[in-house]
């Protein structure tokens, strides 16, 4: 608060516009991208599946609710740099411990208020998301320019090893962390009774967890590159694929493990997740020229007509044309521009979507879906 040091926002293309910081001084480089969400900030700060990226809000207003500490994705914030309208600094919600301000200071990201984010929304829409940097530091405009162009692009970037866990853990929402790492796999399974999945862990959401638990589910988390050969020695009820950053197609040893699990246990792929089913399905993915990102895009459901109005983050997408086996049916669209939002392989008891079922934020149209796996895992 009470900051009103400048800070820069260019664009690969070149665009520069003036704004000032409300964390304090720094920097930020990425993808910029933009999420159409009214609410939510923290929560979208939070996703692992913003890594390697700067986020920009289309809502004119942020902050007005602060921070807590229930509505956590992860362990931190995850966004590279958040570029917003307005800050508004003197929260009201009786949940509230802090200011977006001082949470974002606290994790070193930098937050630029008194940018047109409308605008930068309709650049982007109009030639794509494009790498960018927010800065305090350097304010000269051919700089930051010129360092924006020479970032690396999003295309072939694996990001997922930067932010999935460390030890395989088992989910309690009293302690989402520290991660007990000493036991092996088997000793650690056996620590639990009832209906357990084993969730890959590529940058999960933390409602995802919370979704599957609240079904009765008990979720080990495991590190992205746990071979499927461990997992299956589990003889887990199901198998979840989480969400996370990057591009898919990077993540060569996670489509190969998905791969050995498919047909030995019911699957369920979730945004990332659905993208490397598509893969090991034998599909290909590609990326889209902005990506959906909010808590308003209408998809229809296939199998019974109805339309959902959905949360969405992802950039790539699964090609609806690439997949041949025709075993695999398409189940989900984007009425927006007709993407692929989901797929299933009834033989193999495999089901996919690039959408949030478990929101955080946005609506719960397609919370139905952990109900489906549930029945899958039953
Ligand atoms: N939320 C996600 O899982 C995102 C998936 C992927 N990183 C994308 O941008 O498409």
């Amino acid at each position: 608060m009470g900051y009103s040091m400048k800070a820069l926002l260019a664009l690969e293309d070149g665009l520069v516009l003036s704004g000032r910081s409300f964390t304090g001084s720094g920097e930020a480089v990425g993808e910029v991208v933009f999420n159409t969400s009214m609410t939510g900030y923290q929560e979208i700060l939070t996703d692992p599946s913003y890594k390697g990226q700067i986020v920009t809000m289309t809502y004119p207003m942020i902050g007005n609710y602060g921070v807590n500490l229930e509505d956590v994705e992860s362990r931190g914030v995850q966004a590279e740099g958040f570029i917003i309208k307005e800050y508004y600094a003197y929260p009201s919600n009786w949940r509230a411990r802090g200011t977006l301000a001082d949470y974002l200071e606290a994790s070193g990201r930098l937050g630029v208020e008194g940018i047109d984010t409308r605008a930068v929304t309709k650049r982007l829409r109009e030639a794509g998301a494009m790498r960018g940097i927010i800065s305090t530091l350097d304010l000269d405009p051919a700089s930051l320019v010129r360092r924006a162009r020479e970032l690396p692009s999003m295309e072939g970037a694996n990001l997922v090893d930067l932010v999935t866990c460390t030890e395989p853990y088992w989910w309690d929402e009293t302690d989402a962390g520290p991660y007990s790492p000493t036991e092996n796999l088997q000793v650690l399974w056996q620590q639990r009774a009832g209906k357990k999945v084993v969730l890959y862990d590529y940058g999960v959401k933390f409602n995802i967890i919370r979704s599957l638990k609240a079904r009765g589910l008990e979720v080990l988390v495991v590190p992205a590159a746990t071979p499927a050969a461990a997992v299956l020695a589990l003889n887990p009820d199901g198998i979840v694929l989480s969400n996370g950053p990057g591009d898919p197609a990077a993540v060569t040893y996670a489509v190969e493990n998905i791969r050995q699990c498919l047909g030995q246990k019911p699957m369920f792929g979730i945004c990332l997740g659905h993208q490397l089913m598509g893969l090991a399905l034998g599909g290909r993915t590609f990326k889209l020229k902005f990506g959906h990102r909010g808590g308003n895009q209408p998809v229809k459901n296939l199998l019974n007509g109805k339309v959902e109005i959905t949360s969405q983050n992802h950039g790539f997408a699964v090609d609806l044309n690439s997949i041949n086996d025709p075993a695999v049916e398409l189940t989900h669209v984007n009425l927006n521009d007709n993407t692929l939002e989901g797929l299933r392989h009834p033989k193999l008891k495999a089901f996919s979507v690039q959408y949030h079922p478990e929101a955080s934020p946005g609506p719960h149209d397609a919370d139905y879906l952990f109900d489906e796996f549930l029945n899958l895992v039953e």
